[in-house]
């Protein structure tokens, strides 16, 4: 790699490779995370790591370091519910939940080739399509921590409606995965359906290997004991105050480049048979790292030949997954790259102490999400009737076009020009670009192909969320990081909406809601926000080309 060094570092299942364009500042950073033992420290649980105000928090937030030991005892437990439903004929796992309770049991099902049908959505096209699945076949795990995820409890009431409309007890067919205490604890026991409690010791995006990760995931039929070997492998060397200690090295690396400018991690597969890895960490990273105005933006592209991956930005780190040595013959603008391969459970667990590093170096509390709650609120508000209900500055053909104030020029009349226009805000050295869907992930899967194309356009660093998926991921970062995004939101008119049960707001109104919501808050913050408003689904297909 022209102009920077590079080394190695490998063990019992794992290597890791690294480029980095300070030597200097790199090995100093590595050199006192030794010498401070803070590896030793994390798995010994030590809360103090992070700084007086953040030791409440990790006080009770540590609890991830040996679950590749603690968890064991939930595979029979697992495993014993799996084979009475499959007596059954319950084939189909359904799994309600967002963020941390979703993102891990994706990840594990898709790597290990079972099917797990993942509703992390309030749209709804997309949440009638699942309750209209064969429901004699289906089991529906319902997971928050928290047990007060306003998604996850919408889903619930619509798949109770949907067994009971069809003569099925949702007794039998709902799984509940929550943490101790939990109001969804108090009525799911009430409700008579079978519950699992997870750790309250581990936050929602470290609980891969809790009951958050595991029951879905078991009940799918994945492998999760292997999962846990593959975690247990890797821990001595997680623990080890040792240069050569894969979770050090990596945060190290993160950190450095981040102090040095380069604040995105472009994120790639480099031939891992895991390719949803990326989603599952960019929550990890950005969500723990994007507060305060500062963070490490995850940028995860589809391939190692995606723009903002090659070619790369000086801001950007570029960092793969898998066994793939792409940096022979790619070069990093910045310097600064890594590749990280290690079978999944592996991985979990060197990227979770990776970022609990990085956030050590930072100044950052790794453990909360302090930026999350301020787009519920906005939205609770919408949906109360208190918010301003949004009106459009214009309208093109099927597309009605809302902005935040301040930037789009007087008399833009096209959506061609407002793009233009939002586009023209990004800042050339530091600025991002953040495309937010909220539509049908499934269906309406194409429109991800945005953020590619622009890439290519911007020459900028572009991300692409589903909402309301993203809000409980990257949402942290866009509100709590930098001052750089700029953010094109994409809502639409759904094919029918749906009522969620029992609640005064339908699915589609809920879902307007979290857009307009998390769009003010980012307003409010002075960043440019457009809004394009679709009125069927088949708009986007012009939208697209709009885009590209
Ligand atoms: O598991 P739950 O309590 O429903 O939370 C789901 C998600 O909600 C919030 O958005 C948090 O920021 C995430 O970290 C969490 O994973």
């Amino acid at each position: 790699m022209t102009g920077s060094a590079w080394n190695a570092v490998s063990g019992d299942g794992f290597a890791l490779t690294f480029g980095y364009a300070d030597e200097a500042a790199y090995a100093a950073t590595v050199e006192a995370l030794v010498a401070d033992g803070v590896a030793s420290r994390i798995a010994g649980r030590d809360a103090t790591l992070w700084g007086p105000e953040a030791e409440e928090e990790s006080g009770k937030r540590l609890g991830w370091v040996d679950l590749s030991v603690r968890s064991r005892a939930l595979v029979s437990d697992i495993a014993a519910v799996e084979v009475q439903l499959r007596q059954r004929g319950v084939f189909r796992v359904v799994l309600c939940g967002m963020g941390g309770s979703s993102l891990a049991p994706e990840v594990i099902c898709a790597a290990d080739g079972v099917e797990l049908e993942v509703l992390d959505s309030s749209d709804p096209d997309f949440v009638r399509k699942a309750v209209e699945g064969k429901l004699d076949e289906t089991v529906v795990v319902v997971s928050s921590k928290s047990g007060g995820t306003v998604e996850t409890d919408s889903q619930r009431r619509a798949f109770e409606r949907a067994f009971r409309d069809v003569g099925i007890d949702p007794c039998g067919r709902i799984v509940v995965v929550t943490d101790p205490g939990s109001p969804l604890e108090a009525s799911a026991r009430e409700a008579g359906y079978r519950v699992f409690l997870a750790d309250p010791e581990v936050g929602g995006r470290y609980s891969a290997l809790t009951a958050f990760g595991l029951v879905p995931s078991g009940l799918a039929n994945a492998n999760i004991a292997t999962l846990l070997d593959e975690a247990e492998a890797i821990r001595p060397a997680l623990e080890a105050d040792s240069p050569d200690n894969p979770g050090l090295r990596l945060g190290a690396l993160l950190a450095a480049a981040n102090l040095a400018g380069a604040d995105k991690m472009v994120l790639a597969n480099a031939g891992s048979s895991f390719p949803g890895f990326g989603d599952w960490a960019e929550q990890l990273v950005a969500e723990s790292t994007g507060k305060n105005g500062r963070g490490i933006l995850p940028v995860v592209v589809d391939a190692l030949d995606s723009p903002n991956f090659v070619p790369s930005t000086p801001d950007e780190v570029l960092v793969t997954f898998g066994p793939g040595q792409v940096f022979d013959t790619v070069r990093p603008a910045s310097g600064w790259g890594a590749t990280v391969d290690a079978p999944l459970g592996a991985q979990m667990l060197l990227w979770e102490y990776a970022t609990a590093v990085a956030g050590r170096i930072l100044g950052i509390n790794p453990f909360d999400q302090p930026d999350v709650e301020s787009a519920k609120s906005a939205a609770r508000e919408m949906l109360d009737g208190g918010g301003e209900q949004p009106t459009p500055v214009f309208v093109d053909g099927p597309v009605a076009v809302y902005a935040s104030p301040g930037w789009l020029p007087d008399g833009t009349a096209t959506v061609t020009d407002a793009v233009a226009a939002l586009l023209g805000t990004l800042d050339a050295d530091h600025g991002y670009l953040a495309v937010q869907a909220y539509l049908d992930r499934h269906r309406d899967a194409a429109l991800a192909g945005t953020r590619d194309t622009l890439a290519v356009r911007t020459g900028r660093p572009v991300t692409f969320g589903w909402g309301p998926r993203f809000l409980h991921s990257t949402g942290q970062y866009h509100k709590g990081g930098p001052d750089t995004g700029v953010y094109l939101q994409v809502t639409g008119q759904p094919v029918a909406d749906l009522a969620v049960p029992d609640r005064p707001f339908t699915f589609h109104e809920f879902l307007t809601a979290q857009a307009v919501g998390d769009g003010k808050v980012l307003a409010d913050k002075g960043r440019p926000v457009l809004r394009l408003h679709v009125s069927t689904p088949a708009d986007l297909d012009g939208l697209r080309a709009e885009l590209a």
